[in-house]
């Protein structure tokens, strides 16, 4: 029997891009479901992730995974014979990539909600940390194509829904981030020429969009 494959997913969602480019890596053919998470959570969201209510959310033959980093290395075990593993093979170096993508969701992510939100004590930290992040992966990254070396890897994954945020942020917080970590920005391009990327993340516009939505609700400028 073939495989049922969904993704709930919020097209914006960072986390929900994840699993898009690990399943578009892998050629996994799927049913996508938008979870329009503004207009409130569907019954199959509740039912499928009752702890945290999120998206994504991968259902594989009925089997609900949960927490993108999770679908991610799911994804990675399940269909193993359809392209070079996205975690390395050595038990360390999957260690390390695990460590950085955790890096990601703590530092990132939180720096990323600072800045871009409606807390003026918030934005100047948040701004002044997510270029910290961003460095520190920036030194990681080396002079690698990508973060998995000469392979488009685990942390590629983990990091480049971030990129289609980061006008977003720039605007927020009124900055460059090519200024700062121009070998980030350029590794952010070779990763966007690749159709397993391009084809899965949002449309910066459209994440800006819904960041200046989110401003109004929540009563920023
Ligand atoms: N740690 C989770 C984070 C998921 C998450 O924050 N999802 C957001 C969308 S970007 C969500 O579902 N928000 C609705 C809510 O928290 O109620 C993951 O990696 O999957």
């Amino acid at each position: 029997m073939a495989d049922k494959v969904v993704l709930l997913d919020d097209y914006v969602s960072m986390f929900g891009m994840r699993a898009r480019v690990a399943l578009a890596e892998k050629g996994v053919e799927y049913e996508y479901r938008e979870e329009s998470l503004q207009a409130g959570k569907s019954p199959l969201l509740l039912q499928m992730n009752p702890v945290h209510k999120q998206v994504p959310v991968l259902i594989h033959n009925g089997n609900p995974i949960s927490e993108s980093l999770i679908i991610v290395e799911y994804i990675d075990e399940v269909w193993k014979d359809k392209c070079p593993d996205l975690l390395p093979a050595h038990p360390y170096q999957r260690a390390h990539a695990r460590f950085w993508a955790d890096f990601v969701d703590r530092k990132v992510y939180d720096a990323g909600r600072r800045l871009s939100g409606t807390k003026v004590e918030e934005q100047e930290s948040g701004k002044k940390d997510f270029i910290a992040a961003l460095k520190l992966l920036e030194g990681e990254l080396g002079d690698n194509p990508y973060f998995g070396g000469e392979n488009f890897g685990f942390l590629d994954v983990a990091l480049i829904p971030f990129y289609t945020w980061f006008p977003a942020f720039e605007t927020c917080g009124n900055f460059s981030t090519e200024e700062h970590c121009p070998k980030l920005i350029s590794w952010a391009r070779r990763c966007m020429e690749r159709e397993s990327v391009s084809k899965s993340l949002a449309d910066p516009k459209k994440v800006y969009d819904f960041v200046l939505f989110l401003k109004k609700k929540y009563g920023g400028q």
